[in-house]
């Protein structure tokens, strides 16, 4: 990959995406401002139905905005050529990422994928082993297939899929929510890992604003498709303005005294 002169950037300005249903028109998006750099990590929170995976949908290019644009490394993210540029700087773990695994497919075949899909120059079984250790695991996963993985083992896996092209931003979409305590640690301290020592750039979408506040410096909340507020993500969690904000924050469970 020929890297930029400066940090991978991934902005969204001005961006508004509106769907049509049965019963009229839903703006899952609307006016969102962000940007995600090398090296830092944001936080988005919002309740269920505030646009958090539409947001993503549009930063990775999925879906187009109707009004405003993405801008990769400060160009436009539109074409073939600069989509595919940005994809493998750019990766993504999906919600539930264990159940995104391919049950045939051995766990090599998987962490080959994408270095063949984005061309990705080098010694291919070298990066797969990299990105293995990354997540903690030996080679001796190589060769299993995704039924034969632990739920930790799969989601470590679906991480280094994820990593494998060394990507500087990772977005992660409710990358722990529904795992155990012990596997949402491990997960997050993962996460956390990447960011600090390897500068990974993270996007991490979450409702548990806990587990923002413990990888990202800063957040935005996300109400009914538009930034309400945003700052550091301990203030968040500490002084919330929002009634939103405050709304997620009273939802954090507390552990008895
Ligand atoms: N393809 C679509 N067609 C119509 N409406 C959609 C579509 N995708 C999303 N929406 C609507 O847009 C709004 C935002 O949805 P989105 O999935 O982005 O929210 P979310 O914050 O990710 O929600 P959750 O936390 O529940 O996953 C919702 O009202 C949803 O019903």
């Amino acid at each position: 990959m020929i890297r930029p002169a400066g940090p991978t950037t991934l902005r969204g300005t001005g961006l508004t995406r509106t769907y049509r249903t049965r019963s009229g028109e839903v703006t899952a998006v609307c006016g969102v401002e962000l940007e995600v750099r090398e090296g830092e990590a944001l936080g988005v929170v919002g309740p269920s139905g505030s646009g958090k995976s539409t947001l993503l949908s549009l930063l990775l290019a999925v879906e187009r905005p109707d009004r405003g644009e993405v801008l990769f490394n400060g160009a436009p993210l539109t074409g073939r050529q600069q989509i595919r540029r940005a994809r493998q700087a750019v990766q993504y773990i999906p919600q539930d990422p264990a159940s995104s695994l391919d049950p045939r497919r051995s766990v090599e075949r998987q962490l080959r994928e994408p270095l063949r899909r984005f061309r990705v120059p080098g010694d291919h079984s070298r990066l797969v082993r990299d990105a293995l250790e990354q997540v903690g695991l030996g080679t001796e996963h190589l060769d299993r297939r995704a039924h034969e993985l632990s739920g930790g083992q799969a989601q470590r896996v679906a991480i280094a899929r994820a990593l494998v092209t060394r990507p500087r931003i990772l977005l992660a979409d409710e990358a722990v929510s529904g795992l155990d305590l012990p596997l949402r640690n491990q997960v997050l301290d993962l996460l956390q890992d990447q960011h600090v020592r390897g500068g990974l750039g993270l996007l991490f979408i979450s409702h548990d604003l806990t587990a923002v506040r413990s990888l990202c410096e800063r957040a935005l909340v996300l109400d009914h498709g538009q930034v309400v507020e945003e700052g550091p993500a301990d203030r968040l969690l500490e002084s919330p303005r929002h009634p939103t904000t405050r709304q997620l924050v009273d939802a954090v469970p507390r552990l008895p005294a």
